[in-house]
C-alpha cells in the first residue's frame, strides 16, 4: 500500500480560545479534523500505528529534544491521545510518562483546531480551563507555556500533539512555529512508516500462513493419494501386493531389469481344502486363515521379494536372486510357520517353486512350471512343497 501523507495547509497559530466555542471556523472543511461523534474511528486510527505503550525509540527521542531547541523551551513532548489517557510517546523536561485525557491541554486538539494550526496557550496560569489541573514538568515547576502541533492520520483523524512547554509564560516566533509544524510533520511520515512496517509484517505473516495452509493441503493431498495408491496395489485383507499390481510389474522395466540381471525364484503356494475352512468355521475364520498365510510369507522373505495374493487362496513370491535350492528352504519355512499357526483348526499349504535363468526363461513360463509343481503338490497329498524339476 502507498503511503499517504497530508499535506498541511500553510501553518496559523491558534491561541486555543478561554470559550470553547469561540473557535474560528475552517475555510477549508477537509482540512478540519474528523468528528466521528463516539471516538471509535479516531482510536482504531491510533491503535493501527502500535505506537502505544511502545518502547522508548531515538528517532522520536531526538525530534523531541529537537523541537525543544528549535523553540527554546524547557520540554517537548510527542503526546498522544488514547481512549482515557495522554500517553507520551517521548518526552524531554517531562516526568509523567502519561496524564489522565482530562487533564491534558492537547486533548482540546480534538474537533477543535485544524491540523495546519498551532495550539498555542501562551500562559497557562492566565487560562481558567487549564490553571486549575496543576500541569508541571521536570523538578515540579508548574507549567506556564505550551504550543501543540497537531499529528493527524492521513484520512483526518487527530492522534496527538507535538508539543512545546515551558515554565515561563511566553511566545513563538514565526520560525519556530514553522519549525515545529515541520518537525510535526516528520514524525508523521515517522508514524506512517511505522504503520506500513506493520502493515508488510501483516501481508507476510499472512502469506507465511497462506503458504503453510498450502504445504499441509499438499502433504494432506500426497497422503490421500499415496494411501489411494496403496489400496489400489494392495489386498484389503492381507496386506500383501494384489493382481493389478502384480501386472503393474510385469508392465515395470525396473522390475523385469531386476530379474534379468540373475537367476530367480517364482513360488506359488495354495491353501489346502480352504472351502472346507470356510464351510465349517465360518468366512470370517478362513479370511484369519488367509491372514494367517500372508503372515507367514511377509515373516519368510526379505524386503526385496514380492509377494502377492494372486487369487482367493492363493499367493505367488517372486524371489529376485535367489536359486532353486535356497527358495525351497524358505518355502518349506512358509509352510511350517502356517502349520504352527495360532488356529482353532489346523491350516496346510502346498507350494511348488520353479527356477528362473535370465535370457533363457520367460517369467510366465517359470510360473507355469511352478504352477504344475503345485499340481504335483495337491495331488500327492497337500501339505508339502514340490520344486520343478524341468
Ligand atoms: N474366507 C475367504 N474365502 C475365500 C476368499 N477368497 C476365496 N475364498 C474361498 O476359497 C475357496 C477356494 O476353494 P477351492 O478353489 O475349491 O480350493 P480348496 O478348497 O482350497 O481346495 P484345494 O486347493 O484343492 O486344496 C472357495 O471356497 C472361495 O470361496 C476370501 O477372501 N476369504
Amino acid at each position: 500500500m502507498p503511503l499517504r501523507l497530508r499535506h498541511f495547509l500553510p501553518l496559523s497559530i491558534q491561541r486555543l480560545p478561554a470559550q470553547d466555542d469561540a473557535v474560528a471556523p475552517a475555510a477549508d472543511s477537509a482540512s478540519r479534523p474528523r468528528d466521528d461523534g463516539p471516538d471509535d474511528g479516531r482510536q482504531s486510527a491510533l491503535e493501527s500505528y502500535g505506537l502505544l505503550d511502545s518502547v522508548p525509540e531515538s528517532a522520536y527521542d531526538d525530534l523531541v529534544r529537537l523541537a525543544a531547541t528549535l523553540c527554546g523551551t524547557h520540554g517537548a513532548a510527542i503526546a498522544l491521545i488514547d481512549r482515557d489517557r495522554v500517553w507520551f510517546k517521548a518526552r524531554h523536561g517531562v516526568d509523567a510518562a502519561e496524564l489522565p485525557r482530562s487533564h491534558s491541554i492537547c486533548n482540546q486538539l480534538i474537533g477543535q483546531v485544524r491540523p495546519d494550526q498551532l495550539l498555542l496557550i501562551g500562559d497557562v496560569a492566565q487560562d481558567p480551563r487549564f490553571a486549575a489541573l496543576g500541569l508541571s514538568l521536570q523538578g515540579g515547576h508548574a507549567l506556564r507555556f505550551y504550543a501543540g502541533a497537531a499529528l493527524m492520520s492521513p484520512d483526518g483523524h487527530p492522534l496527538g500533539t507535538l508539543c512545546v512547554l515551558d515554565t515561563q509564560p511566553r511566545a513563538l516566533s514565526p520560525a519556530q512555529a514553522d519549525g515545529l509544524a515541520a518537525l510535526a510533520r516528520q514524525i508523521q511520515h515517522l508514524f506512517e512508516l511505522r504503520r506500513y512496517a506493520i502493515e508488510q509484517r501483516r501481508l507476510l505473516s499472512e502469506r507465511e500462513a497462506f503458504a503453510r495452509q498450502l504445504e499441509s493441503a499438499q502433504a494432506d493431498l500426497q497422503r490421500r493419494h499415496d494411501l489411494l495408491q496403496h489400496s489400489a496395489s494392495h489386498d484389503a485383507l492381507t496386506g500383501l501386493l494384489n493382481r493389478s499390481a502384480l501386472a503393474q510389474l510385469q508392465d515395470s522395466p525396473d522390475a523385469m531389469q531386476r530379474l534379468g540381471r540373475a537367476a530367480y525364484t517364482l513360488m506359488v503356494i495354495d491353501v489346502d481344502h480352504f472351502k472346507k475352512v470356510n464351510d465349517r468355521h465360518g468366512h470370517l475364520l478362513g479370511d484369519r486363515a488367509l491372514r494367517a498365510v500372508a503372515d507367514a510369507v511377509a515373516a519368510s522373505i526379505r524386503e526385496d521379494d514380492i509377494a502377492v495374493r494372486y487369487g482367493g487362496e492363493e499367493f505367488l513370491v517372486v524371489l529376485p536372486g535367489t536359486r532353486l535350492a535356497t527358495a525351497s528352504e524358505i518355502g518349506e519355512r512358509i509352510r511350517q510357520r502356517v502349520a504352527r499357526s495360532s488356529l482353532p483348526f489346523a491350516l496346510t499349504v502346498s507350494i511348488g517353486v520353479a527356477g528362473g535363468e535370465p535370457g533363457r526363461d520367460a517369467p510366465e513360463q517359470v510360473f507355469d512350471r511352478a504352477d504344475q509343481a503345485l499340481y504335483r503338490a495337491k495331488a500327492s497329498g497337500r501339505d508339502r512343497l514340490v520344486v520343478d524339476d524341468s
